[in-house]
């Protein structure tokens, strides 16, 4: 039998090729079909806006983010600076480029100090330059599905979160979004855990896919939380509960894994993703193994080129309030 297969084909079954049916996306490929509408807004604008990112400590995952920001705005038209400062003259700096009309857009790359502190330099931001949507006012809006910064108007769209809006854009693209269902309810029928409730993409991903209408299991170190729209989706808006639940009784019921856990050695048990499942990792670190294309129906290793592009397309939204 197996003397009729042509060697090379013997050799990509047995090594290099993944089990057949899972499909591997790559965060590019979303990210360029998102660029195409980024090209578009900025040829309306005219000119060349300018980001100025903030990095103050020697975080890895953050200077290689920054990187791929100059890289990304240099590729498509967009003005980047890197202010790299000391942690004490960060509240300084930021205030400066609030003030300074040349700049359209900040970023400040975290963790700086940790915890509270950070919190506290993320507020500064002017709303008007933020353009990772963290600003208490954008968080505001997003839990309480407020569309706009001035509802009566409605001249200005609020900001969503890039990193959560990046992996939305992602579930858009791969079809878990359905989209014969009503705009608002194209989650609805899908159950989704999310490993990580972070502040800035966690928490705020598992409220924004409950809005959509998804059951969302929402993990993290603590335990488990449920954020749903009720049976039948009859809510406006999502509801958060504490639950018993362990990671073992909602991953395998799950159309969707998401994780997040920023530690090297942490590997989602594969044993928990149901057949045909979707795994999308958003950490810095590889949360699954390779093993899981065994599983998966698509898998998204990385997500973080969608989130930059986000991030272009966020400056481009904010830039008629300024
Ligand atoms: N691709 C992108 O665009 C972005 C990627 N990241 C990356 O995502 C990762 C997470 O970042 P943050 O949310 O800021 O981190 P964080 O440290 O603020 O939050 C980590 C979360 O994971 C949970 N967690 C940790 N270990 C766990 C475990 N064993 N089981 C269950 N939950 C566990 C924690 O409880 C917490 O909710 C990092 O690797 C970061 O570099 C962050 C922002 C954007
Ligand atoms: N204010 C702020 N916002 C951030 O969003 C932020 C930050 N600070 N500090 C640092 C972390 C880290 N971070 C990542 C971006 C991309 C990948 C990533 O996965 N990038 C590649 C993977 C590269 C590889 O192959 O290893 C990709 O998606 O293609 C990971 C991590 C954003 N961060």
């Amino acid at each position: 039998m197996t003397s009729r297969v042509a060697p090379s084909t013997a050799r990509d079954a047995q090594h290099d090729a993944p089990p057949a049916s899972c499909k591997v996306v790559l965060a590019q490929t979303v990210a360029n079909s998102l660029l195409s509408e980024v090209q578009g807004s900025l040829k309306e604008l005219g000119r060349s806006p300018l980001l100025v990112g903030f990095l103050a400590n020697a975080d890895p995952a953050a200077r290689m983010y920054a990187d791929w920001t100059a890289k990304t705005c240099k590729e498509n038209g967009f003005e980047f600076q890197l202010r790299e400062v000391d942690k004490e003259d960060l509240e300084e700096a930021i205030l400066e480029a609030n003030d300074d009309d040349s700049v359209d857009g900040i970023i400040v790359y975290f963790p700086v100090f940790g915890g509270g502190q950070d919190q506290y330099l993320q507020q500064i931001t002017s709303v008007h330059k933020d353009v990772e949507g963290l600003s208490h006012k954008y968080l505001f809006n997003m839990y309480q599905n407020i569309r706009y910064l001035d509802p009566q108007t409605k001249a200005q769209k609020c900001l969503l979160p890039c990193t959560p809006l990046a992996i939305i854009k992602i579930l858009e693209y791969i079809g878990v979004y359905n989209s014969i269902l009503p705009y608002g309810n194209r989650l609805f029928g899908k159950t989704i855990t999310i490993v990580n409730r972070s502040e800035i993409v966690g928490r705020p991903l598992a409220a924004l896919l409950a809005n959509d209408g998804a059951n969302v299991y929402s993990v993290d170190i603590t335990g488990v939380q449920q954020y749903t729209r009720g049976a039948g989706i009859k809510m406006k808006q999502h509801q958060v509960h504490d639950t018993d639940f362990n990671l073992e009784d909602v991953a395998p019921n799950s159309d969707v894994i998401i994780t997040g856990v920023p530690t090297k050695n942490y590997k989602f048990p594969l044993k928990l993703v149901k057949d045909g499942a979707i795994c999308i990792n958003f950490s810095s670190e590889k949360n699954f193994d390779l093993a899981v294309k065994e599983r998966a129906s698509i898998y998204v290793p990385a997500i973080g080129k969608v989130t930059i592009v986000v991030l272009l397309r966020n400056l481009l939204v904010g830039i008629p309030s300024r």
